[in-house]
């Protein structure tokens, strides 16, 4: 016998949630459509960017880096759990700096310093792609308006972060050396910071995602994050297929 159909029935519409170990391989699993595959990442590492276009690569990703903190702060605004907010608070001052200590978005203005970019044409985004504006506000958008556990969720790109950005360190000293050592401060900073969120943030969406809709909501929400990195990407390969080096 195959089973009560009133069994089966309570089984599809309400499916059993993955355990934990399952619910984190699954979301490990969206390592496959991470942005370190992207063709224009790819370049960069092999060194087959010109300068003008890893200034048009910086400017740009500025602008994803700059709306980094208003993305969480719509996360701490939506969050009623108090110990979730005081942790995810540091990630706005880890970005924006705190008093005496610099944070990431000014490290990342010293890269475009030393990459050759005036301060001004950086901040007034002038280099800013209309897809990399309309991606990277989308992500913003999304931290707006969802479940903030989902938004958390969509953070999980950080799980796969750290081992590019080391990457693209290495790439950056090895294939443009013309970029000084001042550069470098947000890569060498990012990578173990990032490893810390990433662990957070995961802790946090095993916690609050213990249903299978909340599981596949999660699951979705790091999906959508991975198409956008993806889609600031191709509209940055884009522009510089068509406008040459
Ligand atoms: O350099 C990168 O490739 C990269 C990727 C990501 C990411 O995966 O979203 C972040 C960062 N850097 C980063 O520096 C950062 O602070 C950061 C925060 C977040 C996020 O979604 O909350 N992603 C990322």
């Amino acid at each position: 016998m195959v089973g009560s159909p009133g069994r089966a029935a309570a089984t599809d519409c309400c499916p059993e949630p993955r355990s934990p170990a399952e619910f984190s391989a699954a979301l490990h699993a969206h390592a496959d459509r991470y942005w370190d595959r992207h063709p224009l990442h790819v370049r960069l590492h092999e060194g087959g960017l010109g300068r003008r276009e890893l200034q048009q690569w910086i400017a740009n990703r500025w602008y994803y880096q700059k709306s980094l903190p208003q993305k969480d702060a719509a996360i701490v605004a939506n969050c009623p759990v108090a110990d979730v907010r005081r942790r995810w608070v540091r990630r706005i001052l880890d970005q924006d700096g705190d008093g005496d200590r610099p944070g990431g978005n000014a490290a990342w203005l010293d890269l475009a310093e030393a990459a050759g970019l005036d301060r001004a044409e950086v901040l007034d985004e002038r280099h800013v792609l209309p897809g990399v504006r309309f991606a990277t506000d989308a992500y913003v958008t999304f931290a707006r308006t969802r479940p903030w556990p989902e938004a958390v969720a969509a953070s999980l790109t950080e799980l796969f972060s750290p081992a590019l950005m080391r990457e693209r360190l290495a790439a950056l000293r090895a294939h443009y050396p013309w970029i000084g050592p001042a550069g470098h401060r947000y890569h060498l900073a990012r990578p173990e910071a990032a490893t810390a969120d990433a662990e957070h943030a995961l802790a946090v969406v095993t916690a609050h995602c213990t249903t299978r809709s909340r599981q596949d909501a999660a699951l979705a929400a790091l999906a959508f994050k991975c198409d956008v990195l993806w889609s600031i990407l191709d509209a940055l390969d884009q522009a510089q297929r068509t406008d040459g080096p």
